[in-house]
């Protein structure tokens, strides 16, 4: 343990010599020993030895030379006050006289300084000389350290900023001489830093901010799950954390010689001539992945890092991940035995997912809107290998073509206007490992029609505006209710996208064909609800030809659960009816409706109420307000719309743009 001693001209300073102790203590603790020493208790050339000398006063350095052993370790003690006793001090009003009392004349003056030296400037300090204490009549404030008795007692304002405090450049010196490479003394230090004012104000921060960098590293390097640790270009060990200080046996106490510790394929490795180096080696019987990086300055090497991952750690902080991701909502959360379905073709098709979902390989679900394809496609990554990594499902044509590519690939900074500092990872980064479900692929133009080609036969994407390219492991499972074959005879979708796509396909028939599943399926969506509906209101459902599919009986169910009666819509039969007076019939109404909303939808807007109703006028269709609100809502229901707030009005959704293709002709 070191010793320091606070040297003091006399007895008269005691009190401020216990404070002062005090302090140091609250910082050093048992990293050092104190000792107060008074100059004047000394007998002539008595000796006194101590590893640390705090002078109270420069000019005592004279006295000590006559009893210290060695004069190495002299520090000047710099002094400050604390800082919510500035705050008074600045409140004085700008030009006053101010009386600086202190118990002698010169330490008042030692506090005037002081307070100049801390920007104090706005007022006049005139000095109090407890010898000579007349006068001072006009002085209204008066500023003291711990001397209050002193002040005389005509002046009003009386500042106590208290015992003048070691500045924190005089204890980081401290700690400098004790050699302390104590974190927790470090920590104390900062917060004593804190709470004074600084004079030296630069080396004050420098220090703060080293402090701020130091506990980065712990944080991030030191206490990390991997082996870190940097060697210089003699092979000096100069970092290392605390994995690498038990795995290699590193050790603060002495110079380490990075080949005295690792073995010898290790060290021959590290040494290989690849200044970026990724590697896989085995110690103790475990397994790391190990990244070296060399650091050069101009053409030399002046070093290298090492980082060393146990795969253990990776499968544990995959299973952090994969918690994350259920956070993220990154998640399938259906599997197959979430699908309903009594029907023989069901089975079927659920068997070969089932098949499907335990390889690797590309899958293309086909069916129309609303039977369950984006369900099918969750249930077979739940049931891959892939199931604890990422699920992503991007519907391809709600996202505007001039985006598609920079959402699905990601960008560097400044690709485009407005794209983000820094750049951003796109969908098939982010779904590293697992699985991308990319919906509606039917409907993606030429151009994407080829970057999705390269993306599946060469398995590396490349940022929008970047250069670099990124290996990527992605399942990809597409779906599309369009007829893809046609489209490929009719040149619309290339025909190698077409089978890179199609190497397992699904197909999932519309519950048209499929009616066995009807019932099952509603009661599942009413949920144990009551009332149930009536064997008639079966029978209706069984005649429905449900051109929305499961999204369509779903929403119907949910109709019943609140009216207790089927929508309208399931009273018509599949077919197309024209009512005996030749008035449009509600399912014309609605064809008009749809079209409208698409048509307006294709010139890049929204529509809203009133200009459907005076279109519709425009083709000979007169609703009113009410039937008008009624037709938006059912096609909202069937799920053909979406109705939004404000200026977008209405859009019309791919269900609809369906169910529009399927009844053009009306
Ligand atoms: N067999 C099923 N069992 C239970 N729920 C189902 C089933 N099939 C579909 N659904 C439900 O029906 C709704 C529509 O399904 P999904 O979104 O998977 O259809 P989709 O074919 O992907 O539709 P789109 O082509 O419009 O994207 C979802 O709410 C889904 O949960």
């Amino acid at each position: 343990m070191k010793r320091i001693s606070i040297v003091y001209r006399n007895e008269e300073n005691s009190l401020v010599m216990q404070h002062l102790e005090a302090v140091i203590h609250s910082v050093f603790r048992d990293s050092a020993e104190l000792r107060g020493i008074y100059i004047s208790r000394l007998r002539p050339r008595e000796p006194v030895d101590a590893d640390i000398y705090l002078l109270s006063d420069r000019r005592l350095i004279f006295d000590l030379r006559e009893h210290a052993v060695s004069m190495h370790n002299v520090v000047f003690m710099d002094r400050s006050i604390l800082r919510s006793s500035l705050g008074e001090i600045r409140a004085i009003p700008p030009g006053s006289e101010v009386l600086i009392v202190n118990d002698t004349r010169d330490t008042a003056e030692e506090t005037a300084v002081m307070l100049y030296g801390l920007g104090v400037d706005h007022v006049r300090f005139t000095l109090f000389d407890p010898e000579n204490p007349g006068g001072h009549e006009d002085v209204r404030y008066a500023i003291t350290p711990a001397e209050p008795a002193l002040v005389p007692p005509h002046i009003p304002h009386v500042i106590d900023c208290g015992y003048r405090e070691i500045s924190f450049e005089t204890m980081m010196e401290i700690e400098r001489l004790l050699g302390a490479d104590d974190p927790e003394i470090t920590s104390r230090l900062v917060d004593y830093g804190m709470k004074i004012i600084e004079p030296a104000r630069t080396s004050a921060a420098n220090y703060l901010n080293r402090f701020l960098r130091e506990k980065l590293l712990d944080e991030y390097l030191y206490y990390s799950e991997d082996v870190t640790f940097a060697v210089n270009n003699s092979g000096e060990v100069v970092f290392f954390n605390q994995k690498a200080a038990a795995l290699f046996g590193f050790s603060h106490d002495r110079r380490i010689l990075l080949r005295e510790h690792i073995p010898e394929d290790l060290l021959t490795l590290l040494y290989s001539t690849d200044n970026i180096l990724k590697a896989a080696c085995t110690l103790n019987e475990t397994h790391y992945t190990l990244d070296k990086k060399s650091f050069l300055s101009a053409e030399s090497s002046i070093g290298f890092t090492v980082n060393m991952r146990d795969e253990m750690s990776i499968v544990n902080s995959e299973t952090v991940l994969s918690n994350a991701l259920k956070k993220s909502g990154l998640v399938a959360r259906y599997r197959f035995s979430d699908i309903m379905y009594t029907s023989e073709i069901m089975k079927r098709t659920v068997r070969r997912a089932q098949i499907v979902a335990g390889t690797d390989h590309t899958v293309l679900i086909l069916g129309e809107s609303g039977v369950g394809k984006e369900i099918f496609a969750q249930a077979i990554h739940n049931a891959s290998s892939r199931k604890d990594r990422p699920f992503l499902g991007v519907n391809c044509a709600s996202i505007p073509e001039s985006l598609l590519e920079s959402e699905l690939f990601g960008y560097e900074e400044g690709a485009f206007t407005g794209a983000r500092k820094h750049g951003r990872a796109g969908f098939f980064e982010r779904a590293r490992g697992g699985t991308i479900f990319l919906d509606e692929i039917g409907d993606i133009r030429p151009q994407m029609q080829a970057s999705l080609l390269r993306v599946l036969q060469e398995k590396q994407i490349m940022r929008v505006g970047g250069s670099q390219v990124i290996d990527i492991d992605v399942r990809v499972v597409a779906a599309t209710n369009r007829n893809l074959p046609e489209k490929v005879q009719s040149g619309e979708f290339r025909d190698d996208l077409y089978y890179r796509l199609n190497v397992m396909q699904i197909t999932i028939p519309p519950l048209r064909k499929r009616k066995a599943d009807i019932r099952p399926l509603f009661d599942y969506f009413l949920e144990n609800s009551h009332p149930l509906p009536t064997p008639a209101m079966y029978e209706k459902m069984q005649h429905h030809s449900w051109p929305g599919n499961v999204r369509e009986l779903e929403n119907c169910a949910l109709y019943f659960k609140t009216f207790h009666t089927l929508p309208e819509t399931i009273s018509e039969d599949a077919g197309i009816r024209e009512t005996p007076q030749g008035l449009p019939s509600q399912t014309r109404i609605d064809v008009a409706i749809l079209r409208i909303i698409s048509d307006s939808n294709a010139a890049g807007r929204g529509i809203g109420r009133t200009r459907i109703q005076y279109l519709l006028e425009s083709v000979h269709i007169t609703v009113s307000d009410i039937q008008l609100r009624k037709r938006l809502a059912h096609l909202k229901q069937r799920g053909f719309i979406e109705i939004h707030k404000g200026r977008r009005g209405a859009t019309i959704t791919p269900a609809g743009l369906q169910y529009l293709a399927e009844n053009a002709t009306l």
